[in-house]
């Protein structure tokens, strides 16, 4: 892991450090382009190919229904099941929690504007499936799209090696009332939900993280199918800033959480001394002889940094420019710096808030923006799997109130028929 001070690094190298740009990106856009235009011409038989291809199944059929994933999830583990039922409950009453009503406002007398909330009809939600199965990851899709009253919920998941889904990724979706899993993975499944197939139907929004095949392939449909998406939301992040009151060992803790998803993730340790950062590294090499994915960790802490900071103002500055999914203020004084946080996905503050409760089970959405978006955009939410109409209505005396300035307006942009629109009825008044 490289350590970097900050106030020897010019503004030209912290913009550098905070890109995550990798060498191979050009490779994987033309692998993504050729997967989804494959699967726009050919449909189902791409999707089989695929399958065959990258995870190794020779499917007999790309989808599972209700009565055989009501069999797999009934070989669910009882604690399994109870730690998923405990999720469910709290991810549902976090995003239940989202939904109200707006009020109509009467802008001027007789002049009445508000919006109503409908569910987007038709949306797909994509399931990681490849390092690990998330169905923690159905659960953040599942639930707000449901609770939103989307009509048509498209699942895609990455097949296991006996081509069906596993008790987990089932039992949610015996949880949720979802019948079908289509046992589709990778940029493939985007653009199978982006163009549909024979088999996979055409939705409106995708959903869902993703390796950088996923994210891509999003990207590429958002503009070349047209279809919405959630936010690009690759490979996982975390930023942990930290003073002497943390935890060196919890520190290692929450970078190798994210380390092991992927040699692709980024595991950033903002401190404010250089013992903080030694303390950590050496806790990071007794905790990774632990890990099962010791391999894929230790790379993706490889490929990440440390940056020491004179104190905690200045590391919050740093990681407003870099904008990590995940931000975790491992201090005792989080309180002051939470005005302070301009661009992150989430935040976990003081030192036994772990990130993987918010990957699992407090509430929040894990489904959150990576590579700098979190500048810009959101988590998913409830407010994700809606649109917002907005309407007006106008009364004789609301229009006698706002037609001059509507007429003045047109005039002003040279466009009279809009301005006849208003004065062809104020003359009938
Ligand atoms: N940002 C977030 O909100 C968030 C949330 C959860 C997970 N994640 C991230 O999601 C990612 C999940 O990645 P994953 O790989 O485990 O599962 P995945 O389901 O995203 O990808 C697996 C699929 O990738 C495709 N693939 C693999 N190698 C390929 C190749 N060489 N060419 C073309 N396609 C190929 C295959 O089709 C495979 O089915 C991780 O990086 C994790 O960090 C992010
Ligand atoms: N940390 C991931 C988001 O980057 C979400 C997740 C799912 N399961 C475990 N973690
Ligand atoms: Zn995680």
């Amino acid at each position: 892991m490289k350590i970097y001070s900050y106030k020897d690094l010019t503004k030209q190298e912290v913009e550098s450090i905070c890109l995550r740009q990798l060498e191979d990106d050009v490779t994987i856009l033309e692998r993504v382009e050729s997967i989804v235009d494959r699967v726009k011409t050919e449909g189902d038989q791409a999707l089989f190919d695929y399958a065959l291809a990258f995870d190794k199944v020779q499917l007999q059929q790309l989808f599972i229904e209700k009565e055989e994933i009501n069999s797999i999830a009934a070989t669910i583990p009882t604690e399994a099941k109870a730690a998923i039922d405990t999720a469910y409950r709290n991810i549902k009453a976090f995003h239940a929690s989202q939904s109200y009503r707006e009020d109509k406002i009467e802008t001027m007398p007789g002049v009445t504007c508000w919006r109503e909330t409908r569910a987007i009809e038709r949306v797909g939600l994509y399931i990681p499936g490849g390092t690990a199965v998330l169905p923690s990851t159905f659960l953040m899709l599942g639930i707000p799209a449901i609770l939103a009253g989307c009509k048509e919920i498209v699942v895609c998941s990455p097949p296991q090696k006996d081509g069906k889904t596993n008790c987990y990724l089932a039992y949610v979706a015996v949880l949720l009332g979802i019948e079908k899993i289509y046992l589709v993975g990778g940029a493939q499944a985007v653009a199978a939900m982006a163009y549909g197939t024979e088999s996979v139907p055409k939705v409106y929004k995708i959903f869902g993280p993703g390796n950088r095949y996923v994210t891509q392939a999003k990207q590429l449909v958002q503009s070349a199918a047209g279809t919405a998406i959630d936010m690009p939301a690759g490979p996982s992040e975390v930023l942990v800033l930290a003073d002497e009151t943390a935890n060196s060992s919890y520190i290692a803790s929450d970078l190798l959480a994210q380390a092991e998803h992927g040699v692709d993730s980024q595991t950033i340790l903002v401190a404010t001394s250089s013992k903080i950062i030694t303390d950590t590294l050496a806790q990071i090499e007794l905790q990774l002889k632990e890990l099962p994915r010791q391999d894929i960790a230790a790379q993706a802490i490889e490929n990440s940094y440390a940056v020491l900071v004179d104190n905690l103002e200045e590391g919050l500055a740093f990681s407003n420019i870099y904008a990590p999914e995940h931000l975790i203020l491992s201090t005792d004084k989080f309180e002051q710096l939470i005005p302070l946080i301009s661009n992150a996905g989430s935040v976990f503050l003081g030192n036994l808030t772990p990130e993987s409760a918010g990957d699992y089970a407090s509430g929040t959405n894990h489904t959150l923006p990576t590579s700098g978006f979190a500048k810009a955009y959101s988590g998913v939410s409830l407010d994700s799997f809606v649109k917002k109409i907005t309407f007006q209505h106008i009364t004789p005396r609301g229009l006698r109130n706002i037609g001059n300035t509507v007429e003045v307006l047109a005039e002003a942009e040279g466009l009279i028929a809009h301005k006849n629109a208003v004065s062809i009825r104020l003359k009938s008044l």
